[in-house]
């Protein structure tokens, strides 16, 4: 049960403080707390201290929590500046004591403030950040793939479409990959922005302590004009039958980022083609992903886990409902419901046939009543109010509002995280 505690000092910390941190960070993550030079250099040359909050209880760290400035991709390609929680630990002698609280507090005031549209996070459980606010707003899910089983023509050497694919380096992929993935993210709603820091983890220019560097293969697909349209990145293990009479391995994809589908379904292909791999691990992908399609035998690709992934905190309703597109002109009054009072109100939604929208707070009668997080949860055009409905998550003041959220709301393809952070 939660008990106010205010001797325990909930502040952001300072530069010396930052050994305490990641010893309570490793701590929380269950990780071994010992603490390397190395951690402590590369902790301080990318976290804001100004936005890296900790708990202290006689003077010994107990709680964490980071946030840093992160663009998140709405429907119809706007970035909007995001709030992006990261590192939320709180020691196990002082759960439930109301640190976690506290922390969100302090920062999504902060947010608030200074002016960001949503939070992101990732969930580590799904109980813990409803009541904030959040809700899950993309899913994602894994396949493994039979390769025999797909009924792809084993004597395919390469894509037949003019394009083709390369094998690269590292280097290469620190050249050609952040500009890829600009367009790959701008034009993939739920998606965030990748720093060059991401890169550098990603290709061994910047190695951690905690993750022993092992160098993937990366894979390049190019358009029939030059264009580079999709990147892979895969490792592979070395498995075989009793006997060495069979080749067992597995590919195990990190990240593949493609902005055609051309391009995703060379690599998948790619992935299916190279000899000795048996087993395609997907990594994370769209919850709607079109790879099982690109396959002959859908059913060669089983999904082996689907989950919420990114949730979102909504901070300001009208520049949120108004960075995004509507695929049709329509009209819907809420009645958004925010217990910490940092974004709710009743507002008017008005989305043109140009696929543009308005949003105004008003006095007209509500339509619908939703919480701030069910409003997270629409938002990106994932989920559907007529089920929110049907859960009693969302009240109808209007016979058939729901409907037309699903209209409004609502998108063709799913929204999408890439990634992890
Ligand atoms: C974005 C990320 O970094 S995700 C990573 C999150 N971190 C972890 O999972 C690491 C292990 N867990 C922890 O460190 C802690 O348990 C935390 C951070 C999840 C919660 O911290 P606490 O200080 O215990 O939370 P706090 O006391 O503020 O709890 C607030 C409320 O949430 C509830 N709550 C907190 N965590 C959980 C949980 N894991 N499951 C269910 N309810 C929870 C509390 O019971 C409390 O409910 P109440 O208001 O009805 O009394």
């Amino acid at each position: 049960m939660t008990r106010p505690e205010p001797h325990i000092d909930v502040r952001p910390i300072t530069v010396a403080d930052i050994p305490d941190w990641i010893r309570a960070l490793n701590t929380g993550f269950l990780r071994t707390p010992d603490v390397t030079e190395t951690e402590i250099a590369d902790r301080a040359s990318y976290i804001d201290p100004t936005r890296t909050l900790a708990a202290f209880d006689t003077g010994r760290c107990v709680a964490t929590f980071r946030s840093f400035a992160q663009e998140l991709t709405a429907v119809g390609g706007t970035p909007v500046p995001a709030d992006a929680i990261s590192n939320v630990t709180v020691t196990p002698t002082h759960r439930r004591r109301g640190l976690l609280t506290r922390m969100m507090t302090h920062d999504l005031t902060a947010a608030k403030a200074r002016g960001d549209v949503v939070a992101t996070l990732i969930a580590a459980e799904y109980p813990i950040y409803g009541r904030y606010g959040f809700g899950p707003a993309t899913w994602t899910a894994q396949w493994t793939i039979d390769v025999p089983r797909t009924g792809l023509d084993p004597r395919w050497s390469g894509p037949d479409d003019g394009g083709r694919i390369d094998l690269v380096d590292p280097a290469d992929v620190r050249k050609i990959g952040p500009e890829l993935y600009e367009r790959v993210r701008r034009a993939q709603p739920g998606a965030v922005d990748r720093d060059d820091r991401w890169w550098q983890v990603q290709t061994g220019a910047l190695r951690l302590d905690r993750s022993p560097w092992t160098e993937p293969f990366f894979a390049v697909y190019r358009s029939a004009d030059g264009h580079v349209e999709g990147l892979v990145s895969y490792t592979a293990d070395d498995h075989w039958s009793d006997g060495k009479k069979q080749p067992l391995n597995t590919a195990t994809v990190n990240w593949l980022n493609t902005t055609t589908p051309a391009a995703e379904r060379n690599l998948w292909r790619y992935l299916c083609s190279i000899d000795w791999i048996m087993t395609v691990k997907c990594g994370w992908r769209a919850p709607d992903d079109l790879l099982p399609f690109f396959l002959p035998d859908p059913r060669a690709a089983g999904i082996t886990s689907q989950a919420d992934w990114l949730w979102v905190r909504i901070l300001d309703v009208v520049r949120a409902l108004e960075a995004r597109t509507y695929d049709r002109a329509g009209t819907l009054v809420l009645e958004v419901v925010d217990g910490a009072g940092l974004a709710g109100g009743r507002f008017r939604l008005e989305a043109a046939a140009d696929g543009s929208a308005s949003c105004t707070p008003t006095t007209a009668t509500a339509e619908l009543t939703l919480d701030i997080a069910d409003l997270a949860t629409l938002w990106l055009g994932d989920e559907s109010a007529v089920r929110l409905a049907a859960l009693g998550r969302v009240r109808e003041e209007r016979a058939g509002a729901a409907v037309v959220a699903d209209a409004l709301l609502r998108t063709s393809r799913r929204p999408w995280c890439p990634d992890v952070f």
